[in-house]
């Protein structure tokens, strides 16, 4: 059994700016869940995950995994790199290297993996993304769906339990959105925790079994998309009443 993901009382402040980003939250994200954090702009998603992924640090409070606090050592992020993916909202920003292939392994190799395992866990990615017949390709070619599917391939290549992806269905077509859930499906089938910080209102409804509500740096609420989409305090603190459709 897996450990959970705990916050308890997190703050952040990012330099430069008065307000924080993140002001005494507490959670807990259990191994096996699927789950959608939603607020308006500025909420405070994208914090939560960077801080879930070791990228930042908190500035009060501690980030654990099982009983262990995170420990930001090289070595202590290398062990938390192993249980926890993110893969950041775009994924331009993900892909660097000139061919599909050489970004996939880059995690697994950087991981310590030998070129065999590093070889093993590409092709098992690829396979979970659909992407096993682009690893020839220049990463720059790929359409938009392509290239999230291949971002997603490569933090699933250093296979983590848990799985954090910041905005994963932005910008993309109604076919690249359901591939890319489709992959989150096997993910959680495969009892992996997946953590999608989103604006799509339909893909929570729809695909979380847990939502949770940041609203300017705190926990607003945490339940079930059916409890959560049934208040409408909640709803106002999600989104704007326009954004209420439901375009699956
Ligand atoms: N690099 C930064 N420097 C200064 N302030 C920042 C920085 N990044 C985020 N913030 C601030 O931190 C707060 C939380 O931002 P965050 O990006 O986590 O929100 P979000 O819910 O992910 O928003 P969005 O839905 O727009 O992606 C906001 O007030 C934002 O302006």
């Amino acid at each position: 059994m897996t450990a959970a993901l705990t916050f308890a009382a997190v703050s952040y402040r990012f330099t430069g700016n008065p307000t924080p980003a993140l002001h005494r939250v507490s959670l807990s994200i259990d191994p096996g869940r699927r789950i959608a954090v939603l607020g308006r702009n500025g909420a405070g998603k994208s914090t939560l995950l960077l801080l879930a992924a070791g990228i930042l640090r908190p500035q009060e409070g501690q980030i654990r995994l099982g009983d262990t606090p995170i420990s930001y050592s090289r070595s202590g992020l290398r062990h938390l790199r192993r249980h926890v993916g993110l893969v950041m909202q775009s994924p331009d920003e993900q892909l660097f290297s000139a061919s599909v292939w050489q970004d996939i392994s880059f995690g697994p190799l950087n991981l310590g993996l030998s070129p065999a395992e590093a070889r093993r866990a590409v092709h098992e990615a690829a396979a979970l993304c659909d992407v096993s017949d682009l690893l020839d390709r220049p990463t720059h070619a790929l359409s938009g769906g392509q290239k999230a599917r291949v971002a997603l391939a490569g933090v699933l290549a250093m296979r983590p339990q848990y799985l954090l992806v910041d905005e994963a269905t932005s910008g993309l077509d109604r076919w690249a959105r359901r591939q890319i859930v489709q992959v989150f499906d096997r993910l959680a089938a495969q009892g992996k925790t997946v953590v999608l910080a989103t604006h799509d209102l339909a893909l929570a409804r729809r695909w979380a079994d847990l939502v949770i509500v940041l609203d300017a740096g705190s926990v607003a609420a945490v339940g079930t998309p059916a409890r959560v989409f049934a208040d409408e305090t909640l709803r106002h603190l999600i989104a704007p009443a326009e954004d209420w459709h439901d375009d699956w």
